[in-house]
């Protein structure tokens, strides 16, 4: 609850509405204690009086009545209706959703062809029909403005409930004997009543104007009971003569849904704190770049050559440096693991040498990627989209999601294919039924037709594999491709890497948690941590005598087949968080062998031969790394 309140009270409008909302509601709430005239006694004799008359702050109105009185009164009334019509609405609406979503079936035809009747109707007639039918009154305008939502709520929360009802947990529940009651109670309920608050907060000021617009078309409140609908219907006559009239119940209505509005929107960003992060909105075609340092020139190291790589995420006024200036250089058919624990950078990195961060919130604030010479943080889009795939491929750590659930995997190929080729369909699909050959896929003839979701996990992955391999690209980045995989399909997924590596003469940067699949796989090996390579060499060097005591404890924590009963040391406490890193070494927190210097200043990556270490008092012995 307190970080929801933090995030929304970040969002600078939505305050502003809850502020606002909560005058209004104040306001409101102590209006039978203030010194008001009363609202509905006439007095023709001291008619439409001026706004800031001295017995009258707001003037008065057609018969004499006090406006000031009338608006607090009124917004009392149009404010209890509107939130009232909106909680009975999605109760009643949530309530028929989770009901026809969760048993679905008959159940749920027989429901939801019922709402859909109440939708066929254009909403307002139908509202009309309500009160035609139980006669004018304010209770029965509210009768009819919830009808006329609860079919919006009862299709959003059916929707939610269809997709919820069919996760394990639910099965889970089942299983474990809970009646329908408690498993909706239990399991469904705490899931959508997030969405819930949402389409609530988002539609209790339109609630607000049904119901002011049915009393003004004298169906709601009935004279003299005011609300601003109401207020607004009486005043329509003297528009032009005294607008006052008009404008007093007007300006209060439009503050009254603008600060919903914005406390509404406000509350959906916060419940759905991606949204705020920039996930949902629509990411641009290549990362932003804004490099306000020098651009390193190239070195000639390598066909990739990574310089001083730095890559942000920028959310509001907070600062993630999710990359903070990384080196790193990859030959023709070298295969180069960067290993870290989860959060280090590591696909931030990868994704940033074609430009694939999604921005907003990314930026790539300074360093170079040079493919054999050219830069392609600076190149521009077409550029990087010709480059993409061709020259540089990304093999993702779950082929589900990358795979179109609705293709096929051979239309998908062929696509991939003739992206950057412009061949017929017929060369395509044989292409692609050589490649699913290439990645040991049997049966590729047939294969080639079926869905992702006909296929395993290892056989998926085999798919993304050869669609990295559809344009013969010189460089594939696979981002843990086999961490959803068992070990035997693991291994068979590293050998096919290995061996087209060697066939092919490709470049891998393989990403991963796993030292034994760097071991198997990684010419060299480049340790990640907190946006930053803390250690960097060959990888038979470094798994003999790591330097770095963040290396040394990673390996310390991987298992070891036949190497006897041993302790695994987990490493103590977190990595820091990306957008408050400490100055000095960001391992220090963690490190046993930590010292005063090491909090201080910029750490270089010292090199001696190929073996780089950012360590001030890195390990010298490697039976001091075992330990
Ligand atoms: N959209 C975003 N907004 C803010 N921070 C982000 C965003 N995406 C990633 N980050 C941060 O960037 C840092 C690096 O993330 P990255 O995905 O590269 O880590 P990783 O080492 O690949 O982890 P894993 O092994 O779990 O995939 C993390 O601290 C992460 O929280």
């Amino acid at each position: 609850m307190t970080g929801f309140l933090t995030l929304l009270a970040r969002n600078r409008l939505a305050l502003a509405g809850g502020i606002v909302l909560l005058l209004v509601g104040l306001l409101a709430l102590v209006t039978p204690l203030l010194p008001l005239a009363d609202p509905d006694v006439t007095n023709t004799s001291n008619r439409f009086r001026p706004i800031f008359s001295p017995d009258a702050l707001l003037g008065t109105d057609h018969l004499g009545r006090d406006l000031l009185s009338r608006l607090m009164w009124g917004t009392r009334l149009s404010l209890a209706v509107g939130f009232a019509a909106a909680i009975v609405a999605a109760t009643l609406g949530a309530a028929i959703g989770i009901i026809a979503g969760y048993y679905g079936g008959r159940t749920d035809n027989v429901i939801m062809r019922g709402v859909d009747m109440l939708m066929a109707f254009p909403y307002i007639l139908l509202a009309l029909a309500i009160v035609a039918a139980l006669g004018p009154g304010l209770l029965n305008a509210l009768i009819a403005v919830a009808a006329v939502n609860v079919p919006f709520f009862a299709r959003n929360i059916r929707g939610i409930t269809v997709g919820i009802a069919h996760k394990e947990f639910v099965d889970a529940a089942r299983l474990a004997g809970l009646s329908n009651t408690r498993i909706i109670l239990s399991e469904i309920l705490p899931n959508v009543v997030p969405v819930i608050v949402i389409a609530m907060s988002t539609t209790i000021g339109w609630m607000i104007l049904e119901t002011a617009g049915l009393s003004f078309l004298g169906l709601g409140s009935q004279p003299p009971q005011a609300d601003l609908g109401s207020m607004l219907g009486e005043a329509r006559s003297a528009l032009i003569t005294n607008p006052h009239t008009s404008i007093v119940p007007g300006m209060m209505i439009l503050i009254i849904v603008m600060a919903i509005n914005l406390l509404g929107d406000g509350v959906r960003d916060a419940l759905d704190p991606r949204l705020k992060s920039g996930a949902l909105s629509r990411p641009m075609a290549a990362t932003r770049v804004d490099r306000k340092a020098p651009v390193p020139a190239p070195t000639g190291a390598g066909l990739l050559d990574v310089q001083s790589l730095e890559t942000q995420f920028h959310v509001k006024d907070r600062v993630y440096r999710a990359v903070g200036g990384v080196d790193l250089h990859v030959e023709k058919g070298e295969c180069l693991g960067i290993i870290g624990e989860s959060g280090s950078g590591k696909s931030v990195t990868a994704l940033s040498v074609m430009g694939l961060v999604a921005s907003p919130p990314g930026v790539v604030t300074g360093g170079a990627v040079y493919y054999d010479g050219e830069d392609l943080i600076g190149a521009p889009y077409r550029r990087l989209r010709e480059m993409r795939g061709r020259n540089v491929a990304y093999i993702f750590q779950d082929p589900l999601a990358t795979l179109h659930p609705l293709y096929r995997v051979g239309d998908q190929l062929i696509e991939a294919i003739r992206a950057h080729r412009p061949i017929g369909k017929a060369e395509g699909r044989a292409k692609a039924v050589d490649l699913l050959r290439a990645v040991r896929i049997p049966n590729a003839e047939t294969r080639i037709s079926d869905y992702p979701h006909e296929m395993s996990g290892g056989m998926r992955q085999r798919v993304g594999i050869a669609m990295a391999l559809a344009n013969d690209p010189d460089i594939i980045i696979a981002d843990e491709p086999t961490t959803a995989l068992d070990v035997t399909v693991q291994a068979q997924v590293l050998t096919i890497l290995d061996d087209l590596r060697r066939s092919r003469g490709l470049a891998i940067v393989f990403i991963t948690h796993d030292f034994g699949v760097v071991a198997q796989l990684c010419d060299r090996v480049a340790v990640m941590y907190a946006g930053r390579i803390v250690e960097e060499g060959r990888t038979a060097e470094i798994l003999d005598a790591p330097r770095h005591p963040y290396t040394a404890r990673l390996m310390a924590c991987v298992p070891e087949l036949g190497g006897g009963k041993r302790r695994l040391e987990a490493i103590a406490g977190l990595p820091p968080a990306v957008n408050k890193l400490p100055p000095g070494c960001a391992f220090a927190e963690r490190c046993t062998r930590v010292q005063e210097d090491c909090r201080q200043g910029h750490i270089p990556l010292a090199r001696a031969g190929g073996h780089g270490v950012r360590c001030l008092h890195p390990i010298d012995d490697s039976r001091e790394a075992a330990q």
